[in-house]
């Protein structure tokens, strides 16, 4: 008989484009949101963003709340939380980076409310995924979460953003090569659950990012658009999946270690690329596809070596011989490597 089924949780309305962060509330009335909003942010995009929401709400007469967080933390999410119930919140906004968003993912996740997710920086697949990621004492990866109902990114906010946010963002794109091997060996090795239109869909993504790389540099509101859409798309992959295999494998899971020996050093989507490069290298030796990563990477000014990272040597080599045990995903780390070998790959792939 016939047993299996699947939900596919996906944000109802995604508007990318040129200002139109303006029109937040045609957004809100669309999803059909009513009541007072909780906006979540961060210091820097309550100013670009938020406080400008705040006045489209104020015109129509409805003063919403604003909480700024600093950290991605339980702390905060529960500071939400209770921020929302004293305030008699119908739903919340996240707009900001990763943080304010997975804050705001986590804490409408608990209270069954709607969210919408308002980036301010296209620096990772996170901003319109259904996982959250606050670390929980040494655990670094994404949870299942609530999905945006909806995502206004405004590409001229994202565009005018720190540009190494967004070549943060290609990389997080471009590990989805990597992501998508390990998650077919994983199938082959473990019958671990696989779906091959969400693996196709996080590799074309990719492809497509690493095909218009010419067109994507600082300042420029195509390139946000660009990288915007790629996001999106990853995060709809991860959704089809019901994981985020399509977009994580061995090269997050070095990137989370990271995380936890040096955490703040980088940025999770300069990690992940210089992750992917040495786990390419481990896919295919010197005949498969680490030097066009490693390419790919840099043509996006997105760092492939540890010293670019701002992380040494031994850290490096530590994280990618430690993160198999992190979390129970398969990899082409199998069962760990040792710290010679993982040392000799961190070479030949330049590394370190
Ligand atoms: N949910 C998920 O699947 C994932 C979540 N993450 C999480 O996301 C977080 C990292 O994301 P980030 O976006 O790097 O963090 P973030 O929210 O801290 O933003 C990074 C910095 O950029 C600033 N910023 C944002 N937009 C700006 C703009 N337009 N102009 C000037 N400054 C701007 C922020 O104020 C902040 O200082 C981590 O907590 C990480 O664990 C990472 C990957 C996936
Ligand atoms: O960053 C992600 C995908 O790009 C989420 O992956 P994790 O589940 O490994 O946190
Ligand atoms: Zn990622």
């Amino acid at each position: 008989m016939f047993e299996k089924s699947t939900w596919i949780r996906l944000p109802r309305n995604v508007v990318v484009g040129h200002e139109v962060l303006g029109r937040t509330l045609e957004v809100v009335d669309d999803v059909h949101l009513s009541g007072r909003p909780l906006l979540v942010t961060s210091p820097t995009p309550r100013e670009l963003a938020a406080d400008p929401i705040a006045a489209q709400f104020e015109e129509r007469g409805i003063d919403p709340l604003v909480v700024t967080v600093e950290t991605a933390s339980f702390d905060a999410v529960e500071e939400v939380i209770a921020e929302a119930e004293a305030g008699d919140a119908a739903y919340l906004v996240g707009v900001g980076g990763g943080k304010p968003i997975d804050i705001a993912k986590m804490a409408s996740d608990h209270l069954g409310m709607g969210f919408l997710s308002v980036p301010t920086a296209a620096s990772h697949d996170g901003i319109v995924s259904n996982r959250g990621s606050v670390p929980d004492g040494d655990t670094r990866h994404s949870v299942a979460a609530e999905p945006p109902l909806a995502v206004v990114a405004d590409t001229g906010i994202l565009a005018n953003a720190p540009w190494e946010l967004t070549t943060a963002g290609c990389a997080d794109i471009i590990s989805n090569y990597t992501a998508v091997m390990d998650w077919r060996l994983a199938n082959r090795l473990k019958n671990v659950e696989y779906s091959e239109y969400a693996a196709a869909l996080a590799e074309m993504t990719a492809e497509i990012l690493v095909d218009n790389a010419d067109l994507i540099r600082p300042g420029i509101e195509e390139s946000a658009w660009i990288v915007t859409k790629a996001l999106m798309s990853s995060g709809v992959a991860m959704s089809i999946a019901g994981s985020s295999r399509p977009a994580s494998g061995a090269e997050h899971l070095f990137s989370h270690q990271l995380d936890r020996l040096v955490p703040g050093a980088a940025l999770h989507g300069h990690q992940v690329g210089v992750g992917a490069i040495m786990t390419a290298y481990l896919h295919g030796g010197d005949r498969g596809i680490w030097t066009d990563i490693r390419d790919a990477l840099a043509s996006i000014d997105a760092p492939t070596t540890a010293d670019e990272l701002g992380i040494d040597a031994d850290t490096v080599v530590e994280a990618l011989s430690t993160c198999h045990a992190i979390r129970d995903r398969y990899t082409i780390l199998g069962d760990g490597m040792e710290e010679e070998a993982a040392r000799q790959v961190a070479r030949q792939t330049g590394v370190i």
